[in-house]
């Protein structure tokens, strides 16, 4: 047995990063993760006026329910889609003009349905170039509130937004939801917002936020389970096994669940109160599999699929197209210059069997191309990386922690 200890989750750190913000007292938050994504967002919150004080394992957070404590502010997003969704919402529940601009990558992905639904609940925002994509501008006077629809069909952050800015309205709000992809991470923001004093009341697709009501808290983030797919992933093909202390039954992330994925593939899993171990069984079947839910392990998916015994195929995942690159894309066109056999759709990759030769694997500046196709590289001798150092996003270490994994299960 061997185990792995991931860092913490980006997800919950966001999150965690605008509830302590947002709330009235001073939060305590434990192993946040330490990256450029988790970095960004906690810079942006300093621009905003915030006090954030970071030893390496404890962040702590000053809230200010009333929103930002500047009057004005230009926030640099980098490549994280969580604060250029987020931190727009929380500005424009202050007083003040507050600016946001991204890397390229970044501008590239969609804001449309978070910056229609804060403009239809009256505030005041533009964008300075394209419509519906960043750099864009909040002249902010608080938000008063009210009904809202919205499609999340492109991306269930622009619903994590509003629902996380809605107690911080005058009035709350209450959301109707149509074309929900990546439900879980909905899942997440509704329990992290429980735990920082707020219940949202579920009917159907609408979901009703009181007025008022965060109180900061001491919070513990738990590892990320999307890293993780990664070591669960290399154990499944490899023989090894991979124990992750700290994602057990109780975690909050949906991405754990692609250790089901890997179990139908043939892996043996346990999964323990605080701890999810993987072991490989020398079996790797193929499979058809629905990512919707968890689709930033699509990738993880993909890259190992030629070592299956069948054909891989992933469907419903047409929002990968928008992340970091055109995952879809991305995928099929390394997977084709390693001479595998893939086709794919709008919203589908169907993944066949072969042995993948060594290649430079084109990254796109995406993190999750680089640390899947890591892994697949345990099975394929010389696989080299254009852009090894795009990692950072999530996990600045990977490269280092993957290699020392490799050497613990001698693979
Ligand atoms: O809310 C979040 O923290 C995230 C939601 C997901 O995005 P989409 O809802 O755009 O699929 C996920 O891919 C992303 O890495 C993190
Ligand atoms: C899609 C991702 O990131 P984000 O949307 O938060 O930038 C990811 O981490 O795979």
């Amino acid at each position: 047995m061997s185990v792995v200890a991931v860092p913490g989750s980006k997800s919950v750190t966001a999150r965690a990063l605008f509830l302590a913000a947002a709330a009235e007292g001073t939060t305590t938050l434990r192993r946040p993760l330490l990256s450029d994504d988790t970095d960004g967002f906690a810079e942006g919150l300093t621009k905003l006026g915030y006090a954030v004080e970071r030893e390496p394992d404890r962040w702590r957070i000053e809230g200010r329910p009333a929103g930002p404590a500047v009057g004005q502010a230009d926030v640099y997003c980098r490549d994280a889609a969580t604060a250029a969704r987020f931190l727009p919402a929380l500005a424009a529940a202050g007083h003040g003009t507050y600016r946001f601009d991204a890397s390229a990558q970044m501008r590239r992905r969609p804001v449309a349905p978070l910056t229609d639904a804060l403009r239809r609940l009256g505030v005041d925002l533009r964008h300075e170039e394209a419509e519906g994509h960043l750099p864009l501008t909040v002249t902010a006077r608080g938000i008063k509130g009210g009904d809202l629809e919205l499609d999340a069909s492109l991306s269930s952050q622009f619903l994590t937004a509003m629902l996380l800015v809605a107690p911080l309205t005058a009035e709350g709000l209450r959301i109707r939801v149509t074309g929900l992809v990546s439900a879980p991470y909905v899942e997440i923001t509704l329990a992290m917002m429980r735990s920082f004093g707020v219940e949202v009341l579920r009917e159907g697709d609408t979901l009703t936020v009181p007025p008022g009501g965060y109180r900061a808290t001491d919070y513990d983030i738990e590892p990320d389970a999307s890293t993780a797919s990664y070591f669960f992933a290399a154990a499944a093909l490899t023989g090894a096994s991979a124990t992750v202390p700290g994602l057990g039954a109780g975690a909050l992330q949906g991405d754990l669940r692609f250790v089901d994925i890997l179990r139908r593939m043939g892996a043996e899993v346990e999964t323990g109160a605080d701890a999810t171990t993987v072991t490989g069984t020398g079996r790797l079947s193929g499979v058809t599999v629905n990512m919707r839910d968890i689709s930033d392990t699509m990738p993880t998916l993909a890259a190992i699929a030629p070592f299956a015994d069948g054909p891989v195929r992933i469907e419903d995942v047409y929002n990968t197209r928008v992340k970091e690159c055109d995952r879809l894309d991305a995928c099929a066109e390394n997977l084709r210059r390693q001479g595998i056999r893939v086709e794919t759709g709008r919203d589908w990759i169907e993944i066949h069997p072969g042995t993948p030769i060594a290649t430079e694997i084109t990254c796109h500046g995406d993190h999750r191309i680089a640390m899947s196709f890591a892994v697949a590289g345990l099975r394929t001798p010389g696989v080299t990386f254009d852009d090894p150092g795009c990692v950072k996003k999530t996990f600045p270490e990977f490269h280092e922690a993957f290699a020392a994994q490799r050497r613990a299960w001698g693979v």
